[in-house]
């Protein structure tokens, strides 16, 4: 069994209180009229930058740095947060489910096996996001997955899509049902019925996370499992183009439920009894509730009017306590001794905060996708309810401000030794591509972090303020080479709702922080990974060997 206990810090004392702050989608970019960043007022940011060079730096967000297979990858909530967290950099879903796409190990595993046993007589039906995004599912492996499922005895396939334009452009799912129909074309080709049963935006249809509104999963279960939707289609492309032209204001984000009826106006494919269920997403947070409706007999959170007994497994298993789904095809990352976990084992107290459509990320991800506390001795996890049933580009303030005063109040309190919080703004009014909104939201964010830092202040104590990957820093499509906006055929602006690649600001301060204290310079490439060792660093440890370097030094 290792050893939780931590040596003190040569040269580090403890006792000084410390405040961790996580900005949300707020990358370092060119600093032009397309970077919301830029252009909000953000003094409070401005001010750790300019002129502090042994205290500001920027730190990888992105691809290999936080555990996605490609350079290209943009970082995302899950990984970066995980990484934050754990202090290690993790093979992450994505790449785990390519090599068990690849090797074909995937379609030898328990979880395949046990959904096979549906395919004689039953209906497979496949759930998930249809985009190339990467962050919670991608389009090759759901195609190598249908593919693979049919020449392993599937004779019937149904497909649930949830359209994105959150993580890939808008507009842009016409484009990724066209090269589903081919693959579901060239499987019906080898004798397996395959078709698209129902569909709908995933920000409207199933994929809300940490239980913020239940009514959007209830949406997804009345037309992937009743078959009920107040919009009915031949196809899924006629579904897309009619309810664009019914309603241009609708996104490829917000697209409403439909399902796919037959020449007799039947739904194609509703879940009955026998039939087998796999929700193809490999990240966790977006499909756990699906997973609960699926899977839990005891289940409260909507009418689901019927529970079909079905073989049902995760891409994932996305919750490792609640061991949820029970089935899946490709085990998780097994992320272990996080720094939650260390720091409840040397007796270090914790206060995290934030909104619940972020709760998760300082909590749950954090803790490397475990869901509760280490300790409820030693540590306190507030949430904040967020705002539900609205794009947040309508109120891009959100909930920072009482988050950043939580924080106060904790760190004012005396009673935790680090508080940890996630502010919002950036990253989920970035989402929205509205561009004032989101310089109105990054200045609140500003605002916040002033809360915080002034509470450290008056208690002599450390910040730490950094963020999980950049949004709101970039609104447009660029070039990435000469990083000027890349126009569409019309020759207009193409708003980039996504994450970006882009590197993010690591601070650190605070009357407490030891003036002999500041970030090494032989790190160029520093990555998320390696925030976890400067905490531990900062609040008196040394970091558990296997971490990845921390970023600071004391020079004597
Ligand atoms: O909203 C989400 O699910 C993702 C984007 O797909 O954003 P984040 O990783 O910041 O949570
Ligand atoms: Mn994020
Ligand atoms: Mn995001």
């Amino acid at each position: 069994m290792a050893s939780f206990v931590l040596p003190a810090h040569p040269k580090i004392p403890k006792g000084k209180k410390l405040a961790v702050i996580i900005l949300d989608g707020w990358g370092e970019q060119v600093s032009d009229e397309y970077n919301a960043i830029h252009v909000a007022e953000t003094p409070t940011m401005d001010a750790l930058k300019n002129g502090r060079p042994d205290t500001w730096r920027l730190v990888k967000a992105h691809g290999p740095a936080v555990g996605l297979p490609k350079e290209d990858d943009m970082g995302n909530s899950e990984v970066g947060h995980n990484a934050l967290g754990a202090g290690r950099i993790f093979e992450q879903g994505a790449g785990l489910v390519d090599t068990a796409l690849e090797t074909g190990k995937l379609f030898q595993g328990s979880g395949f096996k046990y959904i096979q046993e549906a395919f004689p007589t039953g209906t497979l039906h496949l759930i998930g996001l249809l985009s190339d995004g990467g962050v919670h599912s991608r389009l090759d492996q759901l195609q190598a997955l249908i593919k693979g499922c049919a020449a392993h005895g599937a004779k019937r396939i149904r497909l649930h899509v949830l359209t994105d334009g959150r993580d890939v452009l808008d507009g842009s799912s016409l484009g990724f049902v066209d090269d589903l129909e081919q693959t579901l074309k060239e499987v019906r080709a080898s004798g397996c019925d395959a078709l698209i049963a129902s569909g709908g935006g995933r920000m409207e249809v199933t994929m809300d996370r940490y239980e913020n509104d239940w009514n959007v999963v209830k949406r997804g279960w009345d037309a992937q499992v009743l078959g009920e939707a107040p919009h009915k289609f031949a196809s899924a492309t006629e579904a897309l183009k009619k309810l664009k032209e019914a309603d241009p204001k609708v996104n490829d984000q917000y697209y409403p439920p439909f399902v796919i009826v037959d020449e007799a106006g039947q739904a194609v494919g509703p879940i009955v009894d026998g039939d087998a269920v796999v929700t193809f997403n490999f990240r966790a947070d977006r499909m756990v509730m699906m997973a609960k409706a699926l899977e839990f007999a005891d289940f409260s959170s909507f009418d689901r009017v019927r529970w079909p007994k079905i073989k049902y497994a995760g891409m994932l298993q996305y919750d490792g306590e609640l061991k949820l789904p029970n089935h899946f095809l490709v085990s998780p990352p097994e992320i272990d001794r996080t720094s939650g976990e260390y720091m409840v084992k040397n007796g270090i107290s914790t206060f995290a905060c934030s909104e619940t459509v972020k709760f998760g990320h300082v909590t749950f991800f954090w803790n490397g996708n475990r869901s509760g506390q280490f300790s409820h001795e030693l540590e306190e996890y507030v949430e904040i309810p967020s705002d539900s049933g609205i794009t947040f580009n309508v109120a891009p303030e959100m909930k920072a401000i009482l988050i950043a005063e939580k924080a106060r109040d904790a760190i004012l309190s005396g009673k935790f030794d680090t508080v940890r919080v996630n502010l919002p703004n950036g990253d989920m009014v970035g989402h929205t591509g509205d561009f004032h909104a989101t310089v109105v939201g990054c200045a609140t964010a500003d605002k916040a972090v002033k809360i915080i830092l002034d509470a450290v202040e008056q208690v002599g104590g450390m910040f730490l303020v950094t963020a999980d990957h950049g949004n709101a820093e970039d609104m447009v499509k660029r070039n990435p080479k000469t990083t000027k906006p890349v126009l569409d055929k019309n020759g207009k602006l193409q708003i980039l709702t996504s994450h970006t690649c882009a590197p993010v600001p690591i601070a650190i301060g605070g009357p407490g922080l030891p003036k002999n204290v500041r970030f090494r310079k032989d790190l160029p490439n520093g990555g998320l990974a390696n925030v976890a060792a400067t905490t531990l660093n900062l609040l008196g440890f040394e970091a558990p060997a296997d971490y990845e370097p921390s970023l600071i030094e004391v020079v004597d």
